[in-house]
């Protein structure tokens, strides 16, 4: 059985937990206990090939013993690259990740490799207080070879299932899908996931 491994990247709290969430378990739920990274491991069947994916949820907060970006971008088959359209600074962010991504791809002469990062705007559904244009993430996105996706967690199920299952078919095609590489750190299960909810305290938007 092949092993797909994406990391969902991005700055804090853009919504990296609350899109991971959504597509694991349907649910988008306002706060989330994160003080660690981790990896969600799901089973699932693409085109009648079972898969392992793992999900790597980095941790925005310091902590000891955490794995560096190079390390996570090395690991990682697929990158979802989250930015907040209410916050410039995690645009800023983002084209800084999906650069370091590019330069560190460089060398490793990854095939298909502009398929498998995907710039993605959340909260779209605080447009009113938006800061990023749709046109500009479009723009960087072409800029950096990479697909766009503008939705929101809170309010986008099917967005965020297909944005999910897009990364997840264009890594299992052509054999990207990698063996043995050093976890960025701990794993976590879907019942840990569960558990995470709720014991965060961060500010509601
Ligand atoms: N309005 C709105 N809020 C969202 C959306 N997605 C996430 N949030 C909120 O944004 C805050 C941060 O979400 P998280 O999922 O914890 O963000 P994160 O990127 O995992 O944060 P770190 O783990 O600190 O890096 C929480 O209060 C979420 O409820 C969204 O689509 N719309």
């Amino acid at each position: 059985m092949n092993d797909i491994k994406l990391a969902v990247l991005g700055s804090e709290g853009v919504g990296k937990s609350a899109l991971i969430v959504r597509f694991l378990t349907r649910r988008f739920i306002g706060e989330y206990s994160s003080t660690s990274e981790c990896i969600y491991r799901k089973r699932l069947s693409v085109d009648g090939r079972q898969l392992n994916l793992e999900l790597y949820d980095p941790c925005s907060q310091a902590s000891e013993g955490k794995s560096t970006l190079t390390d996570q971008i090395h690991w990682a088959d697929g990158f979802v690259v989250v930015y907040d359209i209410s916050d410039r600074s995690s645009f800023i962010s983002a084209k800084a990740v999906v650069h370091l991504i590019r330069e560190l791809q460089l060398g490793g002469a990854k095939r298909d490799a502009d398929t498998l990062v995907f710039l993605v705007g959340n909260k779209q559904d605080l447009c009113h207080v938006r800061e990023v244009r749709r046109e500009e993430g479009q723009r960087l996105a072409a800029e950096l070879r990479c697909q766009f996706y503008e939705l929101s967690a809170a309010e986008h199920y099917q967005e965020v299932v297909l944005m999910f299952s897009k990364m997840v078919h264009n890594a299992s095609l052509g054999g990207k899908c990698k063996d043995r590489r050093r976890r960025p750190s701990g794993s976590k299960s879907m019942a840990k996931l569960i558990n995470n909810v709720f014991g965060k305290r961060r500010k509601s938007v």
